[in-house]
C-alpha cells in the first residue's frame, strides 16, 4: 500500500484538486486503497497565522480574511462536489468553520494567544482540505474516509513543533487502517495532539512528516510526496536556472539537502522512512508521468559525484575567540547545551585547528539570543579574559554541496574551492561533516547565487563552460565581434562546450545589462527597445550586481575613459579582454597594476589584439619571457593602416584617397589621425616593450608625426580628409624622392633597450620589410635565443575580421586557462 501526500500547491485550486483526484482514483483502482495525507490549500496556513495575530491584537481585519477563506473553500466545494451532495458537504464544512470562528472570537476578546491556541487555529487548513477532498472522492465513487490525525498522531506538549511519540502513534495508525482497510484514508497533515487531546502541530512543512509516519507505521510500499516540481532538484531553480531534477538520491543525501534549504521535502520526514527502509518518491502533481525522484538506500550506486547543492539564504555567524579555549575540553558541548536550552538550532559549526576560535551558524532571528546565551554560559571566561570576543556577523549565506559518492573520490573539496576562487568568491567559514557527504561553507549573501551557479556548472554540466559576456563599444570591432560570436555560437557549443551568454552591451549613448541573455544576433533591436542611457559607473555597478560566474568584460571602444572600470572588474574576478590600447599605453604603474590585479583575483586580463590585431605577438612575447628568454630588440611595421597606405602608394592614386580606402577597409582608428600621427604605432611599441619587461612611458618614444599641420585641427573625420587633400602633392614628392633611389616609404618602429623610435623611412629593395603587402604587419624579435636570425611574425595587422577573431581567441583563452596573463605577473 502507498501513502500519497499532496502539498499546498497540489491542492491550491479546484483545478489542481482535479489532478489530485485522478492520481488517487488511479491508485485506488490499481491496488490497495492508498492513505492520502493533505496540506491546507496553498496560502491558507499563512493566512491562519495572520488571522490569529490580528485577532490577538484586537484587529477586526481578521474577519475579512476569514470571510475570504470561507468563500474560497465554499467555491471549491461547489466546483468539485456534485450539486446533489453539496448541502451535506457544506454543512459539515460550516460546522468546522464555526469552530474556527468561535476560537478566534475568544482570542479577539481576550487579546490572548497562547502557543496551544495557535496550534489549534493553524491546523484548520488541513481539516478543511481533507474534508473537501474526502467528500469529493466519496461523491465521485471512490470510497474515502476523512481522518483527523489529532486522533492518531501523539506528541509531547512542545506546541508549535511538537515531538512525535512514535509508539502510540504507530499503534493508532495501524489500528485505524486495519479497521478501514477497504477505503481511501484522507488524513490531515501537519496536526497531531497530546495525550490530553490538546491540538499540536509538527512544524511548518509537517505534512510530509505525517506521511512518513503513516508510511513507517504501515510498512508502506512507498511514500509519495506530490508537489509542483519534477523532484528533488540539483539546486533551487529560483537561484540556479539550469538546475534539473535528480532521478535518485539516498536518504542521507536528501536529508543533507533538505537541512540546507532544499524545500521539496521537510527535513524530519526522512527519519521514519529511513528507519523502516521505505522509499520516498517526489512527484509532480501537474506532470504525473514524470518519473520524479526516488529517495531510498539504493541511490549511492548511481553515477555522479554530487547529488545537489542547497543553501540557506540568510544566516548569522557567531565566533567565540579566546586563548582560554585552547586544550580545554567541553567547550563545544557547553555551546551546544547553552543554545539547546534556548531552543536555538545550530546550522553549522567549525573550530580552528588551534582551538582558538569556535564558529557557529544560526538563523539571524536567533543570533541575538544565541550571543546572550553563549555570553551567559561563558561569563566566567569573559571576565577572566580567557574569551576575548563573541562576535556576530550577518548578511551571510551557507551553501552545502552534497553527495554520497564524495566519500570515495579525493579532491572534491579542491574542485569546489578552486571553482569558487576562480570567480573571486570569498569563503568565510567551511565545515565538512564526518560522513564526508557534505561540504558546507559560508559566503557573503551577495555571492550566494554566484557560488551556487559556479558549482552547479562545475559539477553538473561537466565540460560545459558558460561565459557571461559584457561588451562596451559596438562599432566596427565590437559589432563584428558579436556577429562572429553569433555565427560561431553553435560550433563553440558543439565542439568545445562553450556557451556564450551576452549579458550586457553599451555604446556611448545606450546600455543594456540584464540577467536574461541578449540574443547575439538581435542585440541592436534589444538595445534599441530595452536599452537606457549609458553611464559608465552604472554599467559597472549593474555588471557587479548581477555577480555572474565566469564573467568577461570586453572593451571595444577607442575611449580612454573605459579603463577606469578595469580595476573594479578585476577586483571582482571579472576578466577583462580588450583591443583598446589606451590602458596599456598609459602610465607604467597602471600597466603593472592591471596585470597584478588579474593575478591576485584569479582572473585574466587579455589584450592580444592591442598589437598586430589577430597576430600572435603578445602571447609569443610573453612565452619568450616566461621561458627565460630576453627580448633585446624589437623592429617592425606595427600599423595596418600605414602598411596598407605605403604598400599601395605608387603614384596612381592620391595619398588622401588611399587613407580613405584604409579607413573604408576598417584598418584605421576611429580617427585616422591617430594612425598618421604615429601615436597608434607608438602605443603598440610601448606595449610590446612593456610585455618584454621594459619599464617605459609613452613620452619616452620619439615619434614622427605624418599629419600635416593644417589637417591637425579638423573638426570631423570628413573635414580631416578634405584638409588632407591639400597635402597630396607633398606626400607625392616624398614618394618620388624614395622611388628615384629605388626605395619605398615604410613606417618603422624600433626598440633596442635605448630610445624607442617610430619613423618614416625609405627602405631598399633588399630590406625584409620592402615586400610587405596589404595591411601586413611584421615584427622581428631579436632575443637572447633568437639572435643571429630574429623570430619574425608577419600577417594582416588590422581589419574587423582578424581583430574580432583575435578577441574571440582571447575570450576562449580566458575560459580555458586558470591564470594566464599576457604580461608578467
Ligand atoms: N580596426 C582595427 O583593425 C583594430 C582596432 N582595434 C581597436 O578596437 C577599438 C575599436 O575600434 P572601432 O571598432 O574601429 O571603433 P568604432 O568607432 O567603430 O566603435 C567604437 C565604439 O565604442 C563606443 N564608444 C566610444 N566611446 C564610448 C564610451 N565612452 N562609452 C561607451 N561606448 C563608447 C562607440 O559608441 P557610439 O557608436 O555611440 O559612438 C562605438 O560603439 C579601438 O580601440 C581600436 O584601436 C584594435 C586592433 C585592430
Ligand atoms: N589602426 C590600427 C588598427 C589596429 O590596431 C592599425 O592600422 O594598425
Amino acid at each position: 500500500m502507498k501513502v500519497l501526500k499532496f502539498g499546498g500547491s497540489s491542492v491550491g485550486s479546484p483545478e489542481a484538486l482535479e489532478n489530485v483526484f485522478s492520481i488517487i482514483s488511479k491508485e485506488a483502482k490499481s491496488g490497495k486503497p492508498p492513505v492520502v495525507v493533505v496540506s491546507a490549500f496553498r496560502g491558507v496556513t499563512d493566512q491562519l497565522f495572520e488571522i490569529a495575530d490580528l485577532a490577538a491584537a484586537g484587529n477586526r481585519r481578521y474577519r475579512d480574511i476569514l470571510e475570504e477563506m470561507d468563500a474560497r473553500h465554499l467555491t471549491a466545494i461547489r466546483k468539485l462536489v456534485p450539486a446533489s451532495h453539496q448541502t451535506d458537504v457544506i454543512t459539515r464544512f460550516k460546522i468546522t468553520f464555526n469552530e474556527l470562528e468561535d476560537v478566534l472570537q475568544g482570542v479577539a476578546l481576550t487579546c490572548e494567544l497562547t502557543a496551544k491556541t495557535l496550534d489549534f487555529i493553524v491546523g484548520f487548513g488541513e481539516r478543511f482540505c481533507a474534508l473537501i477532498l474526502a467528500s469529493m472522492l466519496n461523491t465521485r465513487g471512490v470510497s474515502a474516509l476523512y481522518s483527523d490525525t489529532r486522533k492518531l498522531i501523539k506528541t509531547d506538549e512542545h506546541f508549535g513543533m511538537a515531538n512525535v511519540l512514535t509508539a502510540p502513534t504507530y499503534r493508532n495508525i495501524a489500528s485505524h487502517i486495519e479497521t478501514n482497510s477497504e477505503t481511501v484514508i484522507v488524513a490531515t497533515g501537519f496536526i497531531a495532539s497530546t495525550e490530553r487531546q490538546e491540538s499540536t502541530t509538527l512544524g511548518r512543512g509537517g505534512s510530509d512528516y505525517t506521511a512518513s509516519l503513516f508510511g513507517a507505521a504501515l510498512s508502506a510500499e512507498m511514500v509519495e510526496i506530490w508537489t509542483d516540481v519534477d523532484g528533488l532538484m540539483t539546486a533551487d531553480p529560483g537561484k540556479v536556472q539550469r538546475a534539473f531534477p535528480v532521478s535518485k538520491a539516498s536518504y542521507e543525501e536528501a536529508m543533507e539537502l533538505s537541512h540546507f534549504g532544499a524545500k521539496v521535502i521537510y527535513p524530519p520526514t526522512i527519519q521514519p522512512a529511513l528507519k523502516s527502509g521505505i522509499p520516498i518518491a517526489i512527484k509532480n502533481t501537474f506532470k504525473p508521468e514524470h518519473p520524479g525522484t526516488l529517495i531510498s538506500d539504493q541511490a549511492t550506486k548511481t553515477s555522479g559525484i554530487i547529488r545537489g547543492i542547497s543553501s540557506i539564504d540568510e544566516i548569522a555567524l557567531i565566533s567565540i575567540k579566546g586563548t582560554g579555549m585552547i586544550g580545554v575540553s567541553g567547550v563545544a558541548s557547553r555551546i551546544f547545551n547553552a543554545l539547546a536550552r534556548k531552543k536555538i538550532n545550530i546550522i553549522l559549526i567549525t573550530q580552528s585547528s588551534s582551538e582558538h576560535t569556535v564558529t557557529i551558524a544560526v538563523l539571524p532571528a536567533d543570533a541575538g539570543r544565541a550571543k546572550m546565551a553563549i555570553a551567559d554560559e561563558f561569563a566566567g571566561e569573559v571576565e577572566s579574559d580567557a574569551i576575548d570576543e563573541i562576535k556576530v556577523e550577518t548578511d551571510l549565506s551557507v551553501i552545502a554541496v552534497v553527495g554520497d559518492n564524495m566519500r570515495q573520490i579525493p579532491g572534491i573539496a579542491g574542485r569546489v574551492f578552486n571553482a569558487l576562487g576562480r570567480n573571486g568568491i570569498n569563503i568565510v567559514a567551511i565545515a565538512q561533516g564526518s560522513s564526508e557527504r557534505n561540504i558546507s561553507f559560508v559566503v557573503d549573501q551577495e555571492n550566494e547565487r554566484k557560488a551556487m551557479n559556479t558549482l552547479h556548472d562545475a559539477f553538473f554540466l561537466a565540460g560545459v563552460k558558460s561565459v557571461n559576456l559584457f561588451v562596451v563599444g559596438l562599432g566596427l570591432i565590437g559589432g563584428r565581434l558579436l556577429e562572429m560570436l553569433a555565427e560561431q555560437a553553435k560550433n563553440l557549443f558543439d565542439d568545445y562546450q562553450i556557451e556564450i551568454n551576452l549579458k550586457g552591451i553599451a555604446n556611448s549613448n545606450r546600455m543594456l545589462v540584464r540577467e536574461e541573455s541578449i540574443p547575439l544576433d538581435m542585440w541592436q533591436g534589444e538595445l534599441e527597445k530595452e536599452g537606457y542611457g549609458m553611464k559608465l559607473e552604472r554599467f559597472a555597478l549593474e555588471v557587479k550586481k548581477l555577480n555572474l560566474p565566469n564573467s568577461i568584460f570586453v572593451d571595444c571602444t577607442a575611449s580612454g575613459d573605459i579603463q577606469r572600470i578595469y580595476p573594479e572588474f578585476l577586483k571582482k574576478s571579472i576578466s577583462v579582454v580588450t583591443p583598446n590600447k589606451l590602458a596599456n599605453s598609459s602610465n607604467q604603474e597602471l600597466f603593472d597594476e592591471l596585470q597584478k590585479m588579474a593575478f591576485q583575483h584569479n582572473c585574466a586580463y587579455r589584450y592580444e589584439t592591442n598589437v598586430g590585431a589577430g597576430l600572435p605577438l603578445i602571447g609569443t612575447m610573453h612565452e619568450l619571457v616566461t621561458t627565460g628568454d630576453h627580448v633585446e630588440r624589437i623592429e617592425g611595421v606595427l600599423s595596418g593602416t600605414l602598411s596598407y597606405i605605403f604598400n599601395n602608394f605608387d603614384g596612381s592614386v592620391p595619398f588622401s584617397d588611399i587613407v580613405r580606402e584604409a579607413r573604408k577597409k576598417g584598418y584605421t582608428e576611429p580617427d585616422p589621425r591617430e594612425d598618421l600621427n604615429g601615436h597608434d604605432v607608438g602605443r603598440k611599441l610601448l606595449i610590446l616593450a612593456r610585455v618584454a619587461g621594459y619599464k617605459l612611458e609613452f613620452e619616452d618614444i620619439e615619434i614622427e608625426n605624418l599629419v600635416p599641420e593644417g589637417a591637425m585641427e579638423a573638426e570631423s573625420t570628413e573635414d580631416f580628409f578634405e584638409a588632407l587633400k591639400k597635402y597630396d602633392s607633398e606626400f607625392e614628392s616624398l614618394r618620388l624622392e624614395a622611388e628615384k633611389k629605388d626605395k619605398k616609404l615604410c613606417y618603422i618602429a624600433r626598440f633596442d633597450g635605448g630610445k624607442p623610435t617610430v619613423v618614416l623611412e625609405k627602405i631598399d629593395k633588399d630590406h625584409p620589410f620592402y615586400n610587405l603587402s596589404g595591411s601586413d604587419n611584421i615584427v622581428a624579435l631579436y632575443t637572447r635565443h633568437y639572435n643571429e636570425h630574429p623570430m619574425v611574425i608577419q600577417g594582416p595587422g588590422a581589419g574587423a575580421d582578424v581583430t574580432a577573431g583575435g578577441i574571440i581567441a582571447d575570450i576562449l583563452r580566458v575560459t580555458n586557462t586558470k591564470v594566464f596573463n599576457n604580461a608578467g605577473s
